[in-house]
């Protein structure tokens, strides 16, 4: 049993029977009839065995009859954590999936981003976009806004009304930008408007929103301002994110833009972008030095299987990244990739997989215990979150969903007493929103939404 030394009235609640998380040393470890209470602050005080009631019951002072039990079908598991995903890109999602990337950023997403100005709009769109990651389980997101500041604040500050955990990332760039409204109003540069937006995000004092320094990617930066952003990443020790090596015509580009450049990630760890709190998304066509400068630095990745097949970018070889020990995690990159659900993204990083061992027989298929260690723990160490989320260790905050694998209405249905790794699978493969009856960040519950 696990315990941290809490004081005996500090007991907020206690729950009684399957949890299932992964651990460093076991992609899916399995806890059943455990008992886990969780603290004033939301963190986990304590996780045992059922069994064991009376004795804990005793240490931590909680009452034994306000342990709420689960039923036969349920378990509680980490909150899944979606390291990629552009907020305004939600109003489009499941639309505009025919164009490779560079027609598709120019055809859809600089006009549809370009509207955010508009804070009417903004409220609209990141209510939905808030509520519906949290439905589907999403406890912790990394955002993209759009360059404009005040409309990413308002981002922040939804996501704080909801209770999600996030970052959140005004978007910057200074060039090539197709549509020639798509800029702020005010004569501020992009990285003054961005140290703007990081204080005014991080004087709000949100407990579960941080800034992320945003630079959108390589071709739409100028050497120039993708230093000065690395620059205030390092001063003041903030998370950063960014694209890299999606499609091969952006490679391409990337490689006449900045000729003097030896790979594409020499270009963002010359300008102090790869840290160790630096997320990449895609990675797909990264040689393996680049990969062994991922490693050295720090940097992750965040695998968007569904948006690398929807805009036919490519195929991340998950295995030579976690072979090359990359921090991974999954990401939903709404709206290239068209769901906004880590569910959906656990299932094409399984297809994604098993496309690469037709083609090759002897690649390594995931499993669905690896890719469910990505959506959660793999996920928190890529945020560099993972002191705080990610798995059921004491001491963390208690992340968590309560699933229902047969809940009524739902699209499982249980033919015999299925074991707690048969419903994980089942849940994983075929469930959905209907299936996640309660969503807890920090210890609070924030699904079901609590009324105005
Ligand atoms: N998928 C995706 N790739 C990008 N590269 C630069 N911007 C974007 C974006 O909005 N979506
Ligand atoms: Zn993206």
């Amino acid at each position: 049993m696990e315990t941290s030394q809490k004081s005996v009235t500090d007991i907020r609640f206690v729950c009684r029977g399957t949890f299932v998380h992964s651990t460093a040393e076991e992609a899916l470890q399995i806890l059943e009839d455990a008992l886990l209470g969780v603290d004033s602050k939301g963190k986990i005080a304590f996780i045992g065995e059922g069994t064991d009631l009376q004795r804990l019951s005793e240490s931590f002072g909680f009452s034994s009859c306000a342990v709420t039990q689960l039923g036969q079908h349920e378990f509680f598991m980490p909150g899944m954590i979606d390291t990629h995903i552009h907020a305004p890109q939600y109003s489009y999602t499941g639309t505009a999936l025919d164009m490779p990337l560079l027609q598709w950023l120019n055809t859809y997403t600089f006009p549809v981003e370009s509207r955010f100005q508009d804070l009417e709009f903004a409220k609209k769109v990141y209510t939905q976009v808030v509520k519906r990651t949290l439905r589907n389980g999403t406890t912790t997101a990394c955002y993209f806004a759009t360059i404009h500041t005040d409309a990413s604040l308002l981002l922040g500050q939804i996501a704080n009304d909801f209770g999600q955990r996030a970052l959140v990332g005004k978007v910057c760039m200074d060039r090539n930008d197709s549509v020639k409204h798509y800029k702020e109003s005010s004569e501020e540069s992009q990285e003054e408007t961005c140290r703007r937006f990081v204080k005014e995000l991080l004087n709000k004092k949100y407990p579960l929103v941080k800034p992320v320094v945003t630079p959108r990617f390589a071709p739409s930066c100028t050497e120039a301002l993708l230093a000065k952003l690395g620059e205030m990443a390092k001063n003041n020790k903030l998370h950063i994110q960014s694209h890299i090596s999606e499609n091969l015509e952006e490679v391409e580009w990337v490689k006449e833009l900045f000729p003097n450049s030896e790979s594409y990630t020499d270009i963002y760890h010359k300008c102090n972008l790869l840290t160790d709190k630096t997320i990449m998304a895609h990675g797909c066509h990264l040689s393996d030095e680049e990969l062994v400068l991922f490693r050295e630095t720090g940097a992750a990745l965040s695998h968007c299987p569904n948006s690398n097949i929807s805009l036919c970018s490519g195929v991340l070889n998950v295995r030579n990244v976690l072979n090359h020990k990359v921090k991974l995690g999954l990401g939903t990159d709404v709206a290239g990739g068209y769901s906004p659900s880590i569910l959906d993204a656990v299932r094409r990083a399984l297809d994604s997989s098993k496309v690469l061992t037709i083609q090759d027989p002897e690649y390594k298929t995931l499993s669905f215990e690896e890719v469910f260690r990505l959506a959660t723990l793999g996920g928190s160490q890529a945020l560099s979150l993972d002191e705080r989320t990610g798995n059921f260790q004491v001491g963390k905050d208690f992340d968590a969903l309560r699933v229902n694998v047969a809940a009524p209405g739902g699209p499982i249905d249980l033919i015999q007493n299925e074991k707690p790794q048969i419903l994980l699978e089942k849940f994983l493969n075929l469930g959905d929103d209907r299936n996640i009856v309660e969503v807890f960040v920090a210890g609070k519950k924030v699904v079901p939404f609590s009324e105005p």
